[in-house]
């Protein structure tokens, strides 16, 4: 399996700058480039990246997308002078030439498609092209938004050529439509197109109807464009993340595209003067995750806007640290989306419903009063303030952006710890796992019976086990001290190595422990104090046990056929999760699971995006083959295999549909729908 990350940078690129004076292009500066790229130096990531040069793209290249017009005009501009670039420029909204543009502009496309060869052929697993200018609003005939070639469009019709690829997904999280994209594949089903943008109703540039949630496609390509309007500034951490549960990732992992692109813009982030919006950066190591688990992990990430230089770097480098498999960063803010982008999100999976299996049972009744309700909305308050108070309003207050940064980052990047996984096996025999782990010496039998007798006398009422607590503790031990990030246990009872875990993680400080039990559970943890969080995946109803918010059970037995619990883990699991803020997640895996090999990789895969990539899984011995895609999973040794996508049964999705509006009140992520009388 690739492994590794590229890392293209070319400062010839920081050449094509503005000669003249421009309120509107004069944020697109050569130090978005050099910035990130020395913040990058600065967390030593340059060195951890594989170096793959950029290139000058052909012209056949360029004319995969743009019309020869369009081509010679961009040529025509290199021998001109001052007057003559600014002439030609103002054809064009909101662009600039410099003598050097057309020449940063080849560099731009050659280094996008390097790094698609590099992740198609192997030579890396995925990787970040650093380039300017930026492309996704440059259309066949025109330059727009600071793009002269649409480096991102190109890259795709390219690897289609190349690779004979027929399902790629462009994935658009910059603040801004790339409309020039979306031209270029609405009526493209094998490219599908995701972009959501700041847009205040079509106030904000570039202003356009066909960039609003019904714009789906066009001919054979319909369902294959999806647009998430923002309509209105301000928006988070959990807005973005509930775009991803509620909206991308369930329309990706139907798609299971053969390559991932993102147009990775971060005028989105906080600080940034274009979108106003107060997503911090460590958000953008979360998307990052999110893909990476998509195209057995092909992803080729492409610089687009971000015009704060603190904020722009900061977001490149936790983009670049995810893709090298680093921990993903705890995320900040209150996590509830904000009203106005539940409203998007329920609009925008209304709009699709036709075009997507996993939405076929999706109640779309609200529909014909809800888009009247938007406008409704915007004629209530005409000039909307926005839903969250934005704590960075102008330039003036950048001081305070720079501020936020400074301290905020400070506590977020601790240094990666050497083993990323921890096991033991109490038979002693390391042939059970297939990649390199670190093993904790056994803690010797006496220790565990001194200390087992003491605080869990209640819980261990058999020897038998003695040596799976000893090997949990062990790696609780290192995990608590940052040592490992994870660590994997076998366990004869895995109800009582899961009961001694949790206890023990709670007396030994952590505050909240998400606990993931999948099968049979003989004993059920005190969940009372809300200490732990307990989603029980199993067949059969659990008697007795009261539903609470910290006991959530969720009957659950897999299709034979294949994989048909994305909607229960990206619908339900990971939003709870993300709601609770775990830091510890204990996933335990007993017996007469319910859930198939893929399912139970796709738990693992998912929830390492939560307290900062910490797992403890506990296995039940018999499970050899399940114990063996845990490790890969969790060691992140090869991407991550998820078994045939099946879409979900009604009975399913309306299980899942009961359950969010069971708990969506206490677990605010859940909310994907504006309930009626808003
Ligand atoms: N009143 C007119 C305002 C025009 N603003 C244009 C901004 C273009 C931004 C392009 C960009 O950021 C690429 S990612
Ligand atoms: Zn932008």
């Amino acid at each position: 399996m690739a492994s590794g990350t590229a890392l293209i940078y070319d400062e010839e690129m920081t050449t094509h700058k503005l000669l003249w004076s421009d309120p509107v292009c004069d944020i697109e500066v050569p130090e978005r480039l050099s910035s990130s790229y020395d913040q990058l130096k600065r967390y030593h990531l340059v060195e951890r990246c594989v170096h793959v040069p950029a290139r000058e793209a052909s012209q056949e290249e360029i004319l995969l997308v743009h019309s020869s017009e369009h081509l010679e005009v961009a040529k025509s501009t290199q021998t001109m002078n001052e007057e003559e670039l600014k002439k030609v420029s103002g054809n064009y909204d909101a662009f600039f030439f410099h003598p050097n543009t057309y020449c940063c502009a080849r560099l731009a496309v050659g280094a996008t498609l390097e790094l698609v060869d590099a992740v198609m052929s192997g030579k890396v697993r995925n990787g970040m092209a650093l380039v300017r200018p930026p492309g996704h609003h440059s259309q066949r005939n025109a330059a727009n938004g600071f793009c002269l070639f649409n480096n991102v469009a190109i890259a795709a019709e390219y690897a289609k050529l190349k690779y004979g690829l027929q399902r790629i997904l462009i994935v658009d999280w910059d603040v801004h439509h790339g409309q020039g994209t979306q031209y270029i594949f609405e009526e493209d089903p094998s490219v599908l197109y995701f972009s959501w943008h700041r847009y205040e109703h079509q106030e904000f540039w570039p202003s356009l109807k066909e960039s609003d949630y019904d714009a789906v496609g066009l001919g054979k390509g319909k369902g294959f464009n999806i647009n998430l309007p923002w309509n209105k500034v301000g928006m988070g951490n959990s807005d973005y993340l509930a775009a991803f549960f509620h909206v991308l990732l369930p329309m990706a992992f139907e798609f299971d595209p053969e390559l991932v692109i993102v147009s990775s813009g971060y005028d989105s982030g906080i600080g940034d003067p274009e979108g106003q919006m107060n997503a911090t950066p460590e958000v953008f190591a979360h998307l990052t995750h999110f893909v990476m688990q998509l195209a057995n992990g092909k992803l080729c990430v492409i610089l687009e806007g971000g015009y704060h230089l603190k904020s722009l770097s900061e977001s490149v480098c936790m983009t670049v640290r995810t893709l090298l498999g680093d921990p993903v960063p705890q995320i900040t803010g209150e996590m509830a989306p904000c009203l106005s982008a539940v409203e998007s999100i329920q609009n925008v999976r209304a709009a699709h419903k036709s075009y997507w299996k996993w939405l076929m049972y999706e109640d779309t009744s609200f529909l014909q009063n809800l888009s009247t309700k938007s406008l409704l909305l915007k004629k209530a308050n005409p000039n909307p303030s926005t839903e969250h108070e934005s704590k960075i309003t102008n330039n003036d207050e950048t001081v305070k952006v720079e501020r936020f940064l400074e301290l905020h980052m400070k506590n977020i990047l601790f240094p990666v710890p050497p083993i990323k996984t921890a096991t033991t096996d109490s038979r002693g025999s390391v042939h059970l796992l297939p990649v390199p782990v670190h093993f904790v010496k056994e803690i010797d039998k006496t220790e565990i019976k001194a200390l087992v007798s003491g605080f869990y006398a209640d819980i261990v009422k058999e020897d038998k086990n003695l040596l799976s607590l000893g090997s949990i503790l062990a790696i609780l031990d290192k995990i608590l001290k940052k040592e490992v990030c994870n660590g994997i246990a076998e366990s004869p009872t895995c109800s009582v190595s899961v009961a001694v875990a949790l206890r023990h993680s709670v007396r030994f400080g952590f505050q909240r422990v998400l606990c993931i039990f999948v099968g049979d559970m003989e004993i059920i943890p005190n969940t009372e104090d809300g200490k732990i969080l307990m989603i029980h995946i199993c067949e059969k109803e659990q008697s007795g046990k009261t539903r609470s918010k910290h006991y959530i059970s969720l009957n659950w037995k897999e299709d034979a056929e294949g994989n048909d619990f994305f909607p229960a883990v990206l619908g339900f699991i990971l939003p709870v999760a993300y709601s609770y803020q775990p830091n510890l997640t204990v996933i335990a895996v007993g017996p007469n699971r319910s859930l198939g090999i893929s399912g139970i990789s796709l738990l693992f895969s998912l929830l390492q995006g939560l307290a900062e990539s910490r797992i403890l899984a506990v296995i039940k011995d018999t499970e050899i083959n399940v114990m063996q895609s845990v490790a890969k999973a969790l060691v992140g040794a090869s991407a991550p295999q998820f078994g045939v996508y099946v879409p979900p049964t009604q009975e399913k999705v309306n299980k899942i549909k009961i359950l969010r509006d069971q708990f969506q009140q206490e677990w605010k992520m859940l909310q994907c729908s504006v309930k009626d009388g808003i």
